[in-house]
């Protein structure tokens, strides 16, 4: 069942339109994510969701209500933000007893439910303490705890870790994933940062320039994009220009590939999007032909940037091995993980792998 169902919606600012016919389903009790670069829509499109924006057009549903015209304060949803917007002047029992208070129950239900919400979110010992007191990471904590504490019906979170350090991050996003699955809470989360939206969601929006560009699992978005932004988007890649003829794959100097799986594509020159692990250094005299530029070692892997004999630049991620680093200014013999590699279009607005309609 969706539990939040966008149907064309528009979004303008004066004569700006930067949302145009959007839809979007998301399923009850799922962390969703809208991730693109800066200035795409996120927040836009987040701020509609609250209730904080005007919809220029477009119909919004939460459990297949329309929400249009109702109020942001009536429509039950939990809200955290980059910058906590929790009150400085309160504890953090106060903070997070703070919205039930609002909603005129019992006074002992108050106690209890936040009492239940700082534990779940390991800040019950910092109870008495004022946010002034607390680090980053634990303020955040004081916010999502307060947000989770009303029952919303939704978790709206935008760039919620963006300000705590990079080991805070990394915690904070185990926690709100743990947190958003025991409480089962349908959650919409906005981030700028791919990886981030990779570690905690269920579904990903990859969108560019107000438009959605794929929609999936980390998994699907990352192994078959579906054009060659959301392929350089997410992670990192190698665009290599290509050539599709005669049933074979014409890459850098005259290289070829067969597979099966391209069979339908026809002939056409390609985008080929070929990740950093799905290259590897080879033994022979056949493949791609390069010379080493440079390597990084990185304890699990090494990467090693390379010119191949065409020219292009490329970058190889491997597991690190025992032997010595590969020396700069070796030629190296290079195949290609053809069964894992993408090809696109030529204008890059299409991979050929997905069999969808343009
Ligand atoms: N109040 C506003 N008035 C006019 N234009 C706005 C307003 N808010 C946002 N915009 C414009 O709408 C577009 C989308 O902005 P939005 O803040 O939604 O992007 P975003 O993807 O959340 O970016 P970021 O990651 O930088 O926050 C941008 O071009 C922005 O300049």
């Amino acid at each position: 069942m969706s539990k939040i169902k966008i149907s064309n919606a528009v979004k303008k600012y004066g004569s700006n339109t930067v949302i145009s016919g959007l839809n979007l389903d998301i399923r009850d009790g799922e962390l969703f994510t809208l991730l693109g670069p800066s200035g795409c829509g996120k927040t836009t499109l987040l701020r509609m969701i609250a209730g904080f924006n005007s919809i220029e057009g477009g119909d919004f549903y939460f459990n297949e209500r329309r929400i249009n015209d109702i109020d942001p304060s009536r429509r039950n949803i939990g809200m955290v933000f980059q910058n906590y917007a929790i009150f400085p002047h309160m504890t953090v029992r106060q903070n997070v007893e703070f919205g039930l208070k609002n909603r005129k129950i019992p006074k002992s239900q108050v106690t209890a439910e936040a009492q239940r919400f700082l534990k779940l979110m390991q800040i019950d010992q910092y109870a008495d303490r004022l946010p002034e007191n607390l680090s980053g990471g634990q303020q955040q904590r004081v916010a999502l705890a307060r947000a989770l504490a009303i029952r919303p019906d939704v978790l709206l979170m935008d760039e919620p870790l963006s300000n705590l350090d990079a080991k805070l991050r990394l915690e904070m996003r185990q926690a709100i994933r743990d947190i958003q699955k025991e409480v089962g809470i349908t959650t919409v989360y906005v981030t700028h940062d791919q990886e981030e939206a990779m570690s905690i969601s269920d579904t990903i929006a990859v969108m560019k320039d107000g438009v959605i560009q794929h929609l999936g699992t980390p998994k699907d978005i990352y192994q078959r994009p579906r054009n060659l932004f959301v392929a350089t988007f997410i992670g990192r890649t190698n665009v290599l220009e290509g050539e599709y003829r005669d049933g074979k794959l014409r890459l850098d100097q005259g290289y070829l590939l067969q597979n099966g799986m391209w069979d339908k594509i026809g002939d056409q020159p390609l985008k080929v999007s070929v990740r950093p692990e799905e290259i590897v250094i080879a033994d022979g005299e056949t493949g791609l032909r390069g010379t080493v530029l440079d390597s990084i070692y990185l304890g699990l892997n090494t990467h090693y940037i390379i010119r191949l004999s065409g020219g292009e630049k490329i970058e190889l991620i491997q597991e690190s091995t025992m032997e010595e680093l590969i020396p700069a200014g070796t030629a190296v013999n290079l195949m290609v993980k053809k069964e894992k590699i993408n090809l696109f279009t030529g204008d890059g607005s299409r991979n050929l792998l997905r069999g969808e309609a343009s």
